[in-house]
């Protein structure tokens, strides 16, 4: 083999390689091949880009590649892993991903494949990660702590500071919130999928009410270091871009405020010509709109032998394809856009889980249609 052939399988092939081969030795998967391309993806591609970052990594030993900096600065890829004895601190700045403007230095904690897939599957539910791109998810999954909690644990109390964000993977948690002098209310359960705590760190308040563990749960918990830097900005900026909107939706009317910044969280926008049909007749429907810009009319065919007529005409603040999604049938009637719009929309999944509690509302808004339905 050739010097500089070596050099290279010493510099950048075998740091990789050899912290696979360990993470494998730990965790013996079935499945050697998958497990390899995942840690490969998060762990692997994160050692390669400080490796570029960083030409004296060799080995088992990571040196920042600024001395000045000391071992405090450090963080821990593999705080918690028995198989490496020596020399356990890596500087998240020889990662590639220390970002010296604002002094973030990403926490790293070590997980298994296993719990690196659940938390990857969690995150895709969750609106406020769902949109991040490959390198902030990596970054995020690689923060994310898994915590046992017993029923009664009190995971956050109403008043204190907030330093954790959750995202519940096994169990039910209760939150409640107690105002001055009144009995405590309940708000709201949390199941698998749904996160909380995200309030104390997007607007550094007080945590707003408190949530208990109903069982005994599995909780992933993001610090605010990292949310702060990765979620925070995109998160704010999506509900302040809709908070004036929805407040002004008049089906939203009887929702809190809380539930309306969950809507935004969860909001998707699409833009529309004049002319296009934004639901079809008879189509299957799978997704409820906001008119957020524009006007739309809806057209049903209500005589087979004559063209579709105008029965409906919208405008911003309106809201279209609850039929479907309520009744499990084709859509009653098209939504054609008669100027350019913005429709801001919600797939089934998260129309019935945001706004299942104003499944009445839709329900009797129904009569509407009434002379025009079958
Ligand atoms: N109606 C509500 N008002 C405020 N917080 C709520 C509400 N419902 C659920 N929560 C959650 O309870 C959490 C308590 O801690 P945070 O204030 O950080 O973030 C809060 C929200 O995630
Ligand atoms: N006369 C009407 N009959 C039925 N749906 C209507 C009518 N006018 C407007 N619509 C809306 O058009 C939507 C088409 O998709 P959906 O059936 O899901 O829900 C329908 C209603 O939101």
């Amino acid at each position: 083999m050739q010097n500089q052939d070596q050099e290279y399988l010493l510099n950048n092939v075998n740091p990789i390689l050899e912290q696979l081969a360990l993470y494998l030795v730990k965790e013996k998967p079935d499945n050697v091949t998958q497990a390899s391309i995942e840690w490969l993806s998060v762990t692997g591609a994160q050692i390669e880009n400080g490796l570029h970052h960083n030409q004296n990594f060799h080995n088992d030993t990571v040196e920042s590649s600024d001395d000045t900096e000391s071992d405090e600065d450090d963080y821990e890829l593999y705080a918690n892993n028995p198989i490496r004895p020596d020399r356990a601190s890596v500087s998240a700045e020889v990662y590639g991903i220390y970002n010296k403007k604002t002094n973030f230095k990403p926490k790293i904690v070590a997980k298994s494949h296993l719990q690196i897939q659940k938390i990857k599957e969690k995150l895709a539910q969750s609106f406020m990660f769902s949109e991040l791109d490959e390198h902030d998810l990596r970054i995020v999954i690689n923060a994310m702590e898994v915590i046992q909690c017993k029923k009664g644990d009190i995971i956050i109390r109403q008043g204190d500071d907030g330093d954790n964000l959750y995202i519940v993977d096994e169990g039910t948690l209760d939150c409640s919130r107690t105002k001055a002098g009144q009995d405590s209310v309940h708000l709201k359960t949390y199941k698998p999928g749904e996160s909380f705590g995200e309030l104390a760190l997007l607007y550094n308040s007080p945590r707003a009410a408190t949530i208990v563990a109903e069982e005994n749960c599995v909780l992933f918990s993001l610090d605010r270091g990292t949310f702060n830097h990765i979620v925070k900005d995109a998160a704010i900026r999506k509900r302040e871009r809709y908070e004036y909107f929805l407040a002004h939706v008049e089906l939203l009317q009887e929702l809190d405020p809380y539930s309306r910044s969950q809507i935004a969280d969860a909001l998707k926008s699409r833009n529309f010509n004049i002319g296009d049909y934004i639901v079809k007749e008879g189509d299957e429907g799978d997704i409820f709109y906001f008119l957020e810009k524009g006007e739309a009319v809806a057209t049903k065919v209500l005589n087979q032998s004559q063209p579709a007529q105008e029965v409906y005409f919208y405008k911003e603040g309106d809201y279209f394809g609850e039929i479907a999604l309520l009744r499990q049938a084709p859509r009653a009637a098209s939504v054609i856009a008669e100027t350019p719009c913005t429709v801001v929309y919600l797939d089934r999944e998260t129309f019935k889980r945001l706004l299942g509690p104003l499944e009445d509302i839709l329900t009797r808004n129904f009569k509407k249609y009434e002379k025009y339905m079958n």
